[in-house]
């Protein structure tokens, strides 16, 4: 993955470990929060409908399934539905740290091209933390967990307060 200075971390940047598991949709369903993710809504009919399957503190994974509704090309994923399923499996890895973070900068590396009908097995980990900032990469297979890489990522995500989703911002 070419990533830039930006998505970088900076030398001394500390990995953390801490690990609070998947928050998962049915979890922010039956808390009241929320339903209508684009990424992972499972009642949000055009959406990608990304499934989280596990975290380990290191890595979190997930899968989703490319239909029609996410072709570009003909009988192609659409390149901008794979950086949102890349800036979902990323975001995630930096909620399930305990850190409430938005998308700062996305850069996504489009190594294949993915079929309609094909599952994306999608895995992202945390590169280092300096202060609000949260690097990430992430990556995505074709087909099965150890597939070949269709799409990586590097992200830069930023801490925000609760604030940041409310009205009052
Ligand atoms: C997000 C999910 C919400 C859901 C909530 C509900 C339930 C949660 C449950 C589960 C969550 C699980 C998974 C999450 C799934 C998906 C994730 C999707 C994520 C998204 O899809 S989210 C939408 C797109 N996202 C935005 O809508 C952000 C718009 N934006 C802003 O809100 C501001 O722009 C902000 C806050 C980014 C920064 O603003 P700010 O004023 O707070 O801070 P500031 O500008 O000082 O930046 C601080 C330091 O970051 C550096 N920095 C910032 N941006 C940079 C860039 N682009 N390139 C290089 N460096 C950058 C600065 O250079 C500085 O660095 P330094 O400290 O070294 O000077």
């Amino acid at each position: 993955m070419t990533a830039s200075p930006a998505t970088t971390p900076p030398p001394g940047a500390r990995i953390p470990t801490q690990d609070l598991g998947l928050i998962s949709p049915d979890d922010l369903r039956s808390a009241g929060i929320y339903d209508g993710c684009f990424g992972c809504g499972k009642d949000v009919a055009d959406g990608l409908q990304v499934e989280r399957t596990s975290s380990d503190g290191t890595f979190v994974h997930g899968h989703f399934h490319v239909g029609d509704r996410h072709q570009g090309a003909p009988g192609l994923a659409h390149g901008g539905l794979l950086a949102t399923a890349m800036d979902e499996i990323l975001g995630t890895a930096a909620w399930s740290l305990g850190r409430m973070a938005v998308t700062g900068r996305l850069e996504t590396d489009y190594r294949m091209p993915v079929p309609v009908g094909s599952t994306v097995y999608l895995k992202a980990w945390c590169t280092g933390v300096e202060g609000r900032k949260i690097y990430l990469r992430s990556e995505g297979r074709l087909n099965d967990p150890d597939g070949p890489i269709a799409v990586e990522a590097a992200a830069l995500f930023v801490e925000v307060p609760a604030v940041h989703f409310t009205q009052e911002r």
